[in-house]
């Protein structure tokens, strides 16, 4: 607790080095002596709070819970009931029903259905991307007082003059951030004023200054005396209304508004800066495969590969505007699986898996989350090119329902399956109303031979034809799912039919596609 205590008070100033926080145990009453200024005594406090229950538990002998305890932090001693001896009795042929992509999606949607949203308060920092939780009308109007469009004068246009000509003596200013009641305008006198600034009550006009000339100086020569107004000006002209971009009491951002920079920024204006929103979920990543080393090793050990899964996803994840977190690797056994699911499912909302969702015979996903865990399965197979052996289950963790997806290994397949059912999911759990991507219509620049069984989803880069209207998607080259350089530059998933559906199986240069917008 000293250590902790110590350590916590250098983050927050190096005076701490100073202080001699000294704790002990009595009997079995623990005593801690914090520092004595109010301050340091409840920073001190927050640094060793987390394990006092556990502490007076360990000193009032109070065993069971504190084993409890110890079980429940620790996942490592889980012992899986999947067999995992008997290899020869495996099924011979996949026993997941394999379903249509829309269909898979639309399972995963309504499992987030069915999850409660969370409302959390958020202010004006890092809440881009955020759905609001509530209708937001505009505190104040904006502009709050009739505002100048121009640098110019503020002048009075009645139905006989609309002051062609007409010399005006020049009674005050009114810049940016002044009272509106400062000065008053009255016929034959005028107000500079400037962009941004209140028009002076009697004004209903501004005249910008280029319509204008200087007819006579202040007797020190600095200051305008009066002016010449050399065009007619009509009632209300370079004038904003109070309330003419935002009206007060109005519904300016209804409930289910999706966050951007404008948003946001309206927000400023109309003093909102605390709103309610959706709480976005967290994402636990856990690879699994014993081939797979940590992509910082610099020496392949014989039969290994560096985890680039994890690594593709978080960036994926976050660039999307969700939280991540590394659950680590999961071994091939069945007891190591079971116990870093246990592990992802207690820290996050939604946890994400790639690899051991096929045939193999380490391949354990799927029996431990059924077996051990009792959740539901889906889905274990879904027809699409990569990624048919996407799975997605659900289970219940301490009264809250999980989603949790095992995506193939092969790093395409787990790229591409997160666009098509993760980042959607992820999505409608933060409150989207409709969270899958947008599609187009997009011409192909060369042939592609199609797969005999399955749709594909083909990475392409589109570059905007201006001639035809029409994106001209460029194939990204071998596309076998082991390949991720062939999600690199790609902005697009093309759609394309298997091949039973064109005319000797290929789809022909100039075809029109669908495709799904990843970015712009
Ligand atoms: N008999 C069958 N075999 C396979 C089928 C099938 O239907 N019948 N499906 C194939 C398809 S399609 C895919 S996709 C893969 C999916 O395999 P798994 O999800 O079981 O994944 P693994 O076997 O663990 O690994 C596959 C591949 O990916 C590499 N990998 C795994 N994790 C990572 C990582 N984190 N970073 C980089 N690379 C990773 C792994 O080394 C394998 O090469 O199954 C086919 N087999
Ligand atoms: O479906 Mo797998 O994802 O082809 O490689
Ligand atoms: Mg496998």
């Amino acid at each position: 607790m000293v250590i902790a205590m110590i350590k916590g008070s250098l983050e927050v100033t190096p005076m701490a080095m100073l202080s001699r926080p000294v704790c002990g145990v009595r009997g079995k009453t623990l005593i801690i002596n914090f520092p004595g200024s109010p301050k340091g005594a409840g920073e001190n406090f927050d640094f060793v709070k987390k394990p006092l229950k556990h502490a007076v538990d360990l000193l009032s002998d109070k065993k069971p819970e504190v084993e409890c305890l110890h079980k429940a932090m620790q996942s490592s001693n889980l012992k899986s009931k999947v067999n995992a001896v008997n290899v020869a009795d495996r099924a011979r042929k996949s026993q997941f029903e394999t379903i249509p992509v829309k269909t898979a999606q639309d399972i995963v949607i309504q499992n987030c259905l069915e999850i409660p949203s969370v409302v959390e308060k958020r202010t004006l920092k890092n809440s881009i991307g955020f759905i609001l939780a509530e209708d937001v009308l505009a505190n104040d109007p904006l502009p709050p007082f009739p505002a100048s469009i121009k640098d110019g004068y503020a002048v009075f246009v009645s139905e006989n003059s609309q002051l062609q000509n007409a010399l005006l003596q020049v009674r005050g200013d009114s810049t940016a951030g002044e009272s509106p009641d400062k000065c008053h305008v009255e016929e034959g006198f005028c107000i500079r004023v400037s962009t941004g600034a209140p028009v002076p009550p009697g004004a209903n006009a501004v005249v910008q200054i280029e319509d204008t000339e200087l007819v006579e100086r202040t007797e020190d020569g600095n200051d305008e005396k009066v002016i010449r107004i050399l065009k007619s000006a009509s009632k209300g002209q370079d004038i904003r209304p109070p309330g003419s971009d935002i009206p007060a009491n109005e519904l300016i951002l209804p409930k289910g508004t999706r966050l951007g920079a404008s948003e946001l920024g309206v927000l400023a204006a109309v003093g909102r800066p605390q709103f309610s929103a959706y709480r976005k979920p967290i994402v636990g990543l856990l690879s699994t495969g014993n081939e797979l080393q940590s992509p910082h090793d610099m020496v392949l050990e014989k039969g290994k590969i560096r985890d680039s899964n994890k690594t593709t996803l978080e960036s994926l994840f976050q660039k999307e505007g969700f939280q991540t977190l590394d659950i680590g690797i999961a071994k091939d056994t069945p007891d190591a699986v079971y116990q870093k699911l246990v592990e992802g499912l207690k820290k996050s909302d939604v946890l994400v898996c790639t690899g051991g969702v096929s045939m193999g015979e380490k391949d354990y996903l799927k029996r431990v989350l059924v077996t051990d865990l009792g959740a539901t399965i889906h889905f274990g197979a879904v027809l699409m090119k990569p990624g048919k052996p996407t799975t997605f289950a659900t289970c219940t963790l301490n009264g809250n329902k999980k989603l949790i997806f095992g995506l193939p290994g092969n790093p395409v397949s787990a790229t591409v399956t997160s666009h098509l059912f993760v980042i959607p999911a992820l999505r409608k759990l933060s409150g989207w109303d409709t969270p899958l991507y947008p599609a187009v219509k997009v011409q192909l620049e060369k042939d592609i031979k199609l797969d005999p069984a399955r749709p594909e989803y083909h990475r392409v880069t589109l570059n905007w034809n201006t001639e035809t209207g029409v994106p001209l998607a460029s194939s990204t080259g071998n596309q076998i799912s082991s390949r991720l350089l062939s999600c690199n530059t790609a902005n697009a998933l093309m759609l394309l039919p298997k091949a039973g559906e064109f005319p000797n199986g290929i789809a022909t240069a100039g075809s029109l596609m669908t495709a799904h917008l990843l970015s712009l």
